[in-house]
């Protein structure tokens, strides 16, 4: 049985008459990458400075390593959060920034460091305001990695990052992970290509838990059916649908639930194939259809 690491109870945090996280319970388990998901406004953030103690909750408790994050400093010393907009000391350049990342993470990796700022080519010297937005991107992505903190938070890490960079991030997040393992939280809106980073998905939809679960069992959750449309559409006259992709003559039909053998055989003597559900379309079902447009206009860019 794996270690606690967090522990949340009945955790609430409202501004003003909003409730932004309300009353949630889930625990996060040691050395496991964590997916926190859910649509824009959801409460991740929230729930995220919760947990470093950066807001102080209205109801409820987090525990963090066993203590109240916000009262207790050296659990804050196990801890990274790395922002959507991290902000940085004036006139600091990336050199100023990794030369004093040893003094908050103990277990700061300096030759792990250099290697991917070698990767990311980012300039070591240059003013960190004029860096461009991948660049600002980078220099936090990079502090995460090479803190190797226990406990580390990925808040939409790569805004600005290219496709290269944001596949360099994973790669490097996975080698260092099977090496160091640690506990990991990554919100993100691109599903689709952290999927397979993602061992356990916790789901926030308008301040509450949807879903808490193993991320292989959330993929085998649902079927995707690909074939010609008109032979698709008949397998899955009677089945509860939850997405449906295609152009022209072909479909490819997401249900919900798995397939059982005699209708695996049906589907293909019928020619039709199986795929694993794509973790992106679950979510947009599970979290409203009207997202559909808007996630894949993420992941597209
Ligand atoms: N300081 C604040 N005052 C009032 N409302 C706030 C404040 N901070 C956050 N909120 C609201 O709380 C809700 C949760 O915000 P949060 O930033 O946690 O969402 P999120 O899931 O991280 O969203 P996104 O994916 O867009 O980053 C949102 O509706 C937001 O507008």
């Amino acid at each position: 049985m794996s270690q606690i690491v967090v522990k949340a109870t009945g955790l609430t945090k409202r501004y003003g008459q909003f409730t932004a996280v309300d009353a949630v319970d889930f625990t996060l388990a040691e050395n496991r990458i964590y997916g926190l998901l859910g649509r824009n406004g959801a409460g991740k953030t929230t729930i995220m400075q919760l947990l470093t103690g950066q807001l102080f909750p209205n109801a409820g408790e987090a525990e963090v390593f066993g203590r109240t994050p916000a009262e207790h400093s050296d659990v804050l010393r196990n801890l990274c959060f790395i922002a959507e907009s991290q902000r940085y000391p004036e006139d600091f350049a990336p050199r100023h920034v990794f030369k004093a990342a040893p003094w908050f993470f103990e277990n700061w990796d300096q030759a792990f460091a250099e290697r991917l700022i070698a990767d990311f080519r980012l300039p070591l010297k240059r003013p960190i305001k004029k860096l461009s937005r991948g660049q600002l991107s980078a220099v936090g992505v990079i502090v995460g990695l090479a803190s190797r903190a226990p406990l580390t938070f990925f808040d939409e890490p790569y805004l600005g990052l290219d496709a290269v960079a944001r596949h360099i991030f994973y790669d490097r997040l996975l080698e260092d992970y099977a090496e160091h393992p640690r506990t990991i939280v990554l919100s993100t809106h691109l599903i689709d290509e952290v999927a397979n980073l993602l061992e356990h998905i916790i789901l926030i939809d308008q301040g509450r838990i949807l879903l808490d679960r193993d991320a292989e069992e959330v993929r085998g959750s649902a079927t995707t059916i690909a074939g010609p449309r008109a032979v698709v559409d008949q397998f899955v006259a009677d089945r509860p649908v939850i997405g449906t992709e295609g152009i022209g003559g072909l479909a490819s039909v997401t249900i919900d639930g798995r397939l059982e053998q005699p209708d695996r055989i049906r589907a293909a003597e019928l020619g039709l194939e199986l795929a694993p559900v794509s973790l992106q379309q679950l979510i947009v079902h599970l979290t409203g259809a009207d997202l559909a447009g808007s996630t894949e206009g993420e992941a597209a860019a």
